[in-house]
């Protein structure tokens, strides 16, 4: 017998191995084994199918061993893996590497760290186990090589995942950046008291220290209210001191725990839905239920405010109230700690997160749950669809325009959205996205009947939608080529709100103190080596850096052209316009959210709660702010450069500006609806921008729609952008029309180029990209990319083009 195996790598085909016959019996597809690929390299690939079919082409080596007795991966997902693999244009290996946690990830390069919790009493473990924990804990990490060396070569694999299983060490993740959860401590109720009878005798029975008994009733209703305690916050609300506290602890009624803030599985399994829906949100709550009974996927187009969050936790009520489980996707950036909080209040110890920034163990334990059923709701980036659920009754897929939901590197290039549709699909469930500024594609599939569709077009608590002013730039006094950063009346505005106790947010899409440093006599521009684009200046670090290839350089003082010191900053960032916020206005506090000042998880949810807790009068920021945040006290919002939004060459620049716009409008006046948003434009009259300011996503998507269908662009046609890079420019240009040229005689009418892109050099290759425009037939689409691949290959064959990269992007955005 013989089996198709997955291994991590991007190898166009899976390749086959012989089952040697004693280990045959315990051989499932899903299920994890050793093989040898090449002289000496070792993977753990994943069984995809069993049979009889001899290879005829090749000699196939036998596998080594089976490291897991149940299959790690289930059916659905080997099919997910399949539809990914040939939709995406990517190997099976590569959806692999890219959906299992790095535990399960094993190959001659792994390292191994060893798991200081664990400690150093190794008497639970047989020899071999005791011989790698040893060596483990003399060296800290060791190569599977090595361990090779010390053990007996055919039982690595067994016995590493043996270890890996009794959390004696982990997987190292070279590329990952590691992340540290912010601690705190934690209150808990010896468990011996979450019986009621226990409790009461405690209670009926305490003799002394009543100020012992008001912390610990304290301690009850808070848990009862909000599902865990953190110490600060008991001894806060409680009035009571530290002492106290200790008191109870050493008499064992209370434990205090240090651990990290989001993670949940302490919290008790309850859920608790204590609002009701307004009338407007049952309606459309009840819709959504019908229509999910008769479409699999439905779009809930809700605007800002709306309470879309609230009807989700509705419907997820009811789905673990049938027993199954629910899928709630949001973009990476979105997922907070106060959709956390928000989410958890309710729904306690049956939610878990999984964050690409969480680490290892904490992936491994919610994979864990979700296989053996006991999470019933995932909150989770793109990656969460690829979990091991058990039951799967429905996924959600929040703020489903987000161009993050759409991996760009490194294959698979999937788009989550698409994705979970396939994979509602294959597991039953059914599909919700939800947005207030839908993908023209998805609202689209809603007006032509494909998804339902339902809308919900009022904020919640008769709050009104906030009012759009534009200012118009072009009577803003300045010097020639210079931009205005805030005209009159948008600081006027700015310093009346913050003045009322009011909170305002800032939007400008470009980070660092100003992107272009420009020479006013001979108009050099400072250039990266490596890429054709102008350096950003941070003030901060006080140098200049590539926003493409990430390269710093000194800052500059004179022309590296002419020599002349008349150096100008044009435009501005993120950065530049937070010191000139602090320059001029007194005492107000400013707090800045963009990509260099949140650079990790943590620091951008306490900023989030900083404004929450309004420590923050003015919060400045990139994309970031727009991303379904829900504050309470904004009122105004300002979007500094709306002309940078508006002027870009792509088909999706109208539509990606409108979202951008009315998303991050919609931070404004939710609470008591006197948000207002001032846009910065010298072009008022732009459509988009009038748009915007009707708040009429619907007049966007009629006019939009028809410049579609005219010039036959998605969701008419189905694009695969082909995109070229090497380090020679006239190399790339030929590659790409040599390649164009073989793809010319079938799909001629449908290809776009090649040409160059604006930006036509990044990390010091030259790129070139093809566009191919195909119609929605899945006959010839498939062809399509079977042929990409072929000449994809003839092209590689050929000396001068071997090295040229290319990288086919279906769906690309
Ligand atoms: N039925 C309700 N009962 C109590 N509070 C509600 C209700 N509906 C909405 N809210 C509150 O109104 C605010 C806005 O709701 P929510 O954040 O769910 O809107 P949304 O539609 O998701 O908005 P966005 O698209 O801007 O993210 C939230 O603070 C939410 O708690
Ligand atoms: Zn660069």
């Amino acid at each position: 017998m013989y089996a198709e195996i997955i291994i991590p790598l991007a190898l166009p085909k899976n390749y086959t191995w012989e089952i040697p016959d004693h280990l045959l019996a315990n051989l499932k597809p899903g299920c994890r084994v050793e093989v040898n690929l090449g002289k000496n390299k070792k993977y753990a690939g994943i069984v995809k199918r069993i049979h009889a079919d001899r290879p005829q082409s090749f000699e196939p080596k036998e596998i080594i061993n089976v490291l897991d007795a149940t299959p790690v991966i289930q059916p659905f997902q080997l099919q997910l893996w399949e539809w990914l693999a040939s939709y995406y244009m990517c190997s099976e290996g590569e959806v692999m590497a890219a959906a299992l946690p790095s535990h399960f990830k094993l190959s001659s390069e792994t390292v191994l760290v060893f798991n200081e919790e664990y400690g150093e009493d190794f008497s639970a473990l047989d020899n071999e186990e005791y011989l790698i924990a040893e060596a483990l804990l003399m060296k800290h990490e060791l190569r599977l090589n090595e361990v090779q060396l010390i053990l007996d070569s055919s039982h690595v694999y067994p016995v590493v995942n043996r270890l890996i299983g009794k959390k004696v060490c982990f997987v190292w993740e070279s590329l990952k950046q590691t992340y540290a959860p912010k601690k705190e401590t934690f209150v808990l109720l010896n468990p011996e008291y979450d019986n009621e009878e226990k409790l009461s005798e405690l209670l009926n029975n305490w003799s002394r220290a009543p100020k012992q008994m008001e912390l610990l009733l304290s301690y009850l209703h808070l848990m009862k209210t909000e599902g865990e305690v953190s110490k600060p916050d008991l001894l806060k609300k409680s009035n009571a001191t530290d002492a106290q506290l200790k008191g109870l602890v050493e008499k064992n009624i209370l434990r205090t725990e240090k651990r990290a803030i989001d993670r949940l599985h302490y919290l008790p399994k309850d859920v608790n839905i204590d609002f009701e829906l307004s009338p407007a949100q049952s309606e459309a709550f009840e819709k959504v239920k019908q229509s999910l009974e008769v479409k699999n996927v439905c779009l809930l187009h809700g605007v800002t405010s709306s309470g879309k969050t609230q009807l989700y936790i509705k419907l997820i009520e009811q789905v673990i109230r049938q027993g199954k489980q629910v899928l709630y996707m949001l973009p990476e950036i979105a997922l907070t700690a106060q959709i956390i909080r928000r989410l958890q209040k309710f729904f306690g110890g049956y939610i878990g997160i999984y964050h690409s920034k969480f680490n290892h163990n904490e992936r491994v334990e919610i994979w864990n749950k979700v296989k053996s059923g006991e999470m019933k709701v995932v909150l989770g980036a793109r990656s969460s669809l690829f979990m091991p659920y058990q039951n799967l009754g429905l996924i959600i897929c929040d703020e489903e325009h987000d161009g993050s939901y759409k991996q760009q590197d490194p294959a698979p290039r999937y788009n989550a959205r698409d994705a979970a549709i396939y994979l509602g699909g294959l597991t039953g469930a059914k599909v919700l996205l939800g947005s207030a500024t839908p993908c023209l594609e998805s609202y689209h599939n809603a007006k032509t009947d494909k998804y339902g569709l339902v809308e919900l077009m009022e904020r919640y608590g008769d709050v009104k939608q906030p009012t759009i002013q534009m200012i118009d730039l072009r009577a803003v006094p300045r010097k020639p080529g210079e931009k205005v950063m805030f005209s009159m009346q948008l600081m006027e505005s700015i310093k009346a709100t913050v003045a009322r106790g009011k909170q305002v947010i800032l939007f400008q899409n470009r980070r660092g103190y100003s992107p272009y440093q420009t020479c006013t006599v001979c108009g050099w521009i400072a250039q990266c080596k490596h890429c054709d684009v102008s350096l950003t200046y941070h003030k901060f670090s006080n140098k200049l850096k590539c926003h493409y290839c990430g390269n710093i350089y000194p800052p500059v003082h004179t022309c590296m052209a002419c020599g002349s010191d008349k150096l100008v900053q044009r435009s501005f960032g993120t950065e530049r316009i937070e010191e000139v916020l602090d320059k001029d206005l007194d005492g107000v506090k400013i707090g800045r959210m963009d990509f260099d000042a949140i650079r990790n998880k943590n620091a951008h949810d306490v900023l989030i709660q900083q404004f929450e807790q309004k420590k923050v009068d003015v919060l400045v920021g990139t994309q970031m702010v727009v991303k379904g945040l829900d504050f309470d006290n904004v009122e105004l919002v300002g979007i500094l450069d709306a002309d940078a939004l508006v002027h870009f060459a792509d088909f999706r620049v109208n539509e990606r500006a409108f979202q951008l716009m009315e998303q991050v409008s919609g931070r404004a006046g939710r609470r008591d609806g006197k948000g207002m948003v001032m846009i910065q434009t010298s072009l008022p009259n732009h459509p988009v921008l009038q748009q915007v300011a009707r708040h009429d996503f619907v007049g966007m998507y009629v006019e939009e729609i028809e410049k579609r269908k005219q010039f036959f662009y998605p969701p008419y046609s189905r694009i695969i952008q082909v995109h070229f890079k090497h380090k020679e420019r006239d190399v790339v240009q030929d590659a790409a029309h040599r390649f164009t040229q073989s793809m010319d005689p079938a799909y001629g009418q449908y290809l776009v180029g090649p040409a160059e892109p604006v930006i036509n050099r990044v990390r010091n290759l030259y790129l070139m990209e093809l566009l191919i425009k195909l119609p929605r037939d899945s006959q010839l689409i498939a062809k399509c990319k079977q042929d990409i691949q072929k000449y994809i290959a003839v092209l590689h064959n050929e000396k001068r083009f071997r090295n040229v990269l290319l990288v086919p992007d279906v769906d690309a955005i």
